[in-house]
């Protein structure tokens, strides 16, 4: 099944206003279409008679073995799509060995994920709340559940505008962002213009986790985050849900790679679908690619299972196209085996 088919499956099942924040974009959707139309319009060049043998998608990053550099990107609200929501997201992730970023905005708390899927590698997403004290005590449970990095988006001053996600306001009744409670209650997420660099360090004395910084389209950025002591970089739009009219990730990331000079690892998301726009992201300079929507339509549409398949899928494809390349593994994965558009 592919990740259109879990689409529909989804539509088919899911209220369509949780449908429709889960596909929505910001403004006119150019940078949502446009993630995807990039990787379409770049070519592999493979080459041939490399005597290669069988392959090792594995690797290591920030001290954590992943299957493969396919990880699962940070998104919100797993229970819209299916009732054991992020619980089963973590339990897939664990099946297929691939690192799970968990969001702040989860609808099962990050203890409760991480208990119901003891064998996964998880990171935690955070949005710095103008409460530092509040932020420390979320980033102190993240570390608590066992979190091993602290992936901190930096996109969202102010949620994207998304004229067309149709009324979606409130979760239902029962859900809850779960790592938002304090008390009896559950305070809402705020975002904030107001964070500048100094927070790194801030962010730094809360924690022993590496910090990663995600959001990043330019190079002068990357290059910020590293001096200011960043330990990974996400080059995202946020799949085009924050700024409209921003490029495709993939389109800037040759110039952020450069820029980093592999001081710190660079992760790419965003239109991310295929094994061969793994090799793509691969080739023009990133370590490891996260996906966001395929893995929330796969969930909606099968549950538990539907992640595992769409996280096996994506390595199995990765595993053939590098195979197709000529490649005996990551290493050999180089700019060569892409031509960009004239
Ligand atoms: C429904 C949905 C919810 C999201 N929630 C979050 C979130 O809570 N935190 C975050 O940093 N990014 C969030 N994102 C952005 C993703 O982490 C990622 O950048 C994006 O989905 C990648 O693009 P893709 O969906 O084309 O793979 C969300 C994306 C979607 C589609
Ligand atoms: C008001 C809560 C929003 C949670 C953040 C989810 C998100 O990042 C998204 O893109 O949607």
């Amino acid at each position: 099944m592919s990740w259109s088919a879990d689409r529909a499956e989804a539509e088919a099942r899911m209220d369509p206003a949780h449908v429709a924040y889960y596909a929505g974009w910001a403004g006119d959707g150019i940078t949502l279409r446009a993630n995807e139309e990039a990787f379409r319009r770049l070519r592999l060049l493979p080459r041939v008679l490399r005597g290669a043998g069988k392959l090792d998608t594995g690797m290591t990053l920030l001290g954590c073995p992943t299957a493969a550099p396919v990880l699962v990107a940070p998104t919100a609200f797993h229970r819209l799509a299916d009732p054991e929501g992020e619980r089963a997201t973590a339990r897939a992730a664990a099946a297929t060995g691939t690192i799970m970023i968990v969001s702040m905005a989860s609808t099962v708390g990050i203890g409760d994920v991480a208990a119901a899927a003891p064998g996964a590698t998880l990171w935690f997403q955070l949005y710095i709340q103008p409460d530092l004290g509040f932020t420390r005590s979320i980033v102190g449970r993240a570390e608590a559940a066992g979190c091993r990095a602290l992936v901190v988006t930096v996109d969202a001053p102010v949620r994207g505008r998304r004229d067309d996600d149709r009324g979606f306001t409130d979760l239902p009744e029962g859900l809850h962002c779960e790592n938002l409670r304090d008390g009896d209650g559950v305070r809402p997420i705020v975002m904030s213009p107001a964070f500048g660099w100094e927070h790194l360090a801030l962010l730094r004395e809360m924690t022993t986790m590496p910090i990663v910084i995600k959001g990043v389209l330019r190079p002068d950025d990357a290059r910020l985050a590293v001096d200011h002591g960043a330990d990974g970089i996400v080059v995202s739009n946020h799949g085009g849900r924050q700024l409209d009219t921003v490029p495709a990730t993939v389109e800037v990331l040759p110039g952020i790679a450069q820029a980093v000079g592999g001081a710190v690892p660079v992760l790419l998301d965003g239109g991310v679908r295929r094994g061969t726009d793994v090799v793509k992201a691969l080739a023009l300079g990133a370590d490891a690619v996260a996906v966001g929507r395929p893995v929330l339509w796969g969930l909606a549409a099968g549950g538990e299972p539907g992640v595992t398949r769409v996280l096996s899928t994506l390595r199995d494809e990765l595993e053939y196209a590098l195979t197709m390349c000529g490649c005996a593994g990551l290493d050999d994965i180089g700019p060569d085996l892409v031509r960009r558009p004239c």
